[in-house]
């Protein structure tokens, strides 16, 4: 799973990367220090393997990931070429969803681009520099399929069709994500890396003072994301770099002090795990613990595929329990002899915890 994130120069979109993933980009004092992209991974917090570790020996655990990749900051006018343009938007065009950081802190030493600290104004012009942009994509697009459409190409009418669909809403300013589509629909539209298609997570950057994000900068913003139905996770960049730089025990001083159970960031991987539709299950041996994510409503074979495609294709069995269960009875022979242990075939659709052992082989082939 991959996130993007977008927002205006100067916000703190690589300070809060940075603490996500503390890979070292640079963040400065003044607009447009980003300039080529940076990708980095984050760990996708789980209290469940910390459970299971209590019960299941072994000296690696391995949580899920998100790839996040941190991009230049849009202006108004970056379609028409003002401050770094959007051609460098073409690298978050293949991911998952987008963070939009959104300043919410009142800072005079920090140059906001557009003279003021004004949450709603920002997100509006990021919105509309990012409709602009799908506009020049689904324009392109629609040129090149109603050309081939004249020859009575029936992919490229429905094509043709399907981007006139997708033009609609944002010439009034709407992003594509506000259309109904149905499958295939998202599929062309995922195909064309469409920005203002993709799920979007706003990130408050918010004062040290306001860490909770109780105050009205954020609140507008709420208001504004709840109107699409959208989630705000605050977050104050500074204080969260500060923690991340920290780590171990220095950092769970901090933390208490600050009143706080674990760093926000965690709060934000998970909260864009879950806007992703996505859940987990887990492999527990000796050789590791793991996490591994699956989208919502994938079956067992599916899912087995997640860690290798052969294991999808030789699929038999899966043995299921659940983290209740292991808490229960403390060992996966208890579990057993309980009763507790599943077989899963084919059908089965993985829930959320489950703590799987494949069974695969050659059975199903010739
Ligand atoms: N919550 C915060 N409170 C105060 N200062 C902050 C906060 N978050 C970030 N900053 C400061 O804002 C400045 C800009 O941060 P950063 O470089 O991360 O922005 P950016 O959005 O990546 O900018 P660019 O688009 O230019 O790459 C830095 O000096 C950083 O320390
Ligand atoms: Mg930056």
């Amino acid at each position: 799973m991959e996130v993007g994130i977008v927002g205006l120069p100067n916000v703190g979109k690589s300070t809060i990367f940075n603490a996500l993933t503390a890979a070292g980009a640079l963040a400065a004092n003044y607009p447009f220090a980003t300039i080529e992209p940076n990708v980095g991974v984050v760990d996708v917090p789980d209290p469940r393997l910390k459970v299971i570790h209590g019960f299941i020996k072994t000296d690696k655990v391995i949580p899920a990931a998100l790839r996040v990749v941190d991009i230049a900051g849009i202006v108004k006018g970056a379609s028409t070429g003002e401050g770094l343009g959007n051609k460098f938007l073409s690298h978050i065009r293949e991911v998952d969803a987008i963070l939009h950081v959104v300043r919410c802190f009142v800072n005079e030493d920090i140059m906001h681009v557009d003279g003021k600290v004004d949450p709603i104004g920002d997100i509006e012009t990021i919105d509309t520099e990012l409709a602009l942009a799908d506009m020049e994509t689904v324009g392109s697009a629609l040129d090149r399929a109603e050309r081939t459409a004249r020859s009575g190409d029936k992919e490229s009418i429905a094509r043709a069709e399907v981007l006139k669909k997708c033009k609609a809403p944002l010439e009034a300013g709407l992003p594509v994500r506000s259309l109904d589509l149905n499958a295939d629909e998202r599929k062309l539209v995922r195909s064309l890396g469409l920005i203002t298609a993709k799920k979007v997570l706003y990130v408050a950057n918010v004062d040290e003072a306001d860490m909770h994000g109780t105050g009205p900068l954020v609140q507008v913003v709420r208001d504004r994301a709840a109107k699409e139905g959208g989630t705000v996770v605050p977050v104050c960049g500074k204080l969260e770099s500060e923690l991340a730089e920290l780590g171990g025990d220095d950092q769970k001083e901090m933390l208490q002090s600050m009143g706080l159970e674990e760093p926000a960031l965690a709060t934000l991987a998970r909260e864009a795990y879950k806007l992703l539709g996505y859940h987990s299950y887990f492999t527990a041996g000796e050789i590791e613990i793991r996490a591994w994510d699956i989208p919502v409503g994938w079956t067992a074979p599916q899912a087995a595929g997640r860690i290798h495609g052969d294991l999808e294709k030789s699929f038999i069995k899966a043995e299921v329990y659940t983290v209740e269960d292991l808490v229960k009875h403390k060992t996966e022979k208890a579990i057993k002899e309980a009763g507790r242990l599943r077989l899963e075939g084919k059908e089965y659709i993985m829930k959320d915890g489950d703590i799987v052992h494949f069974q695969a082989g050659l059975a199903g082939k010739k």
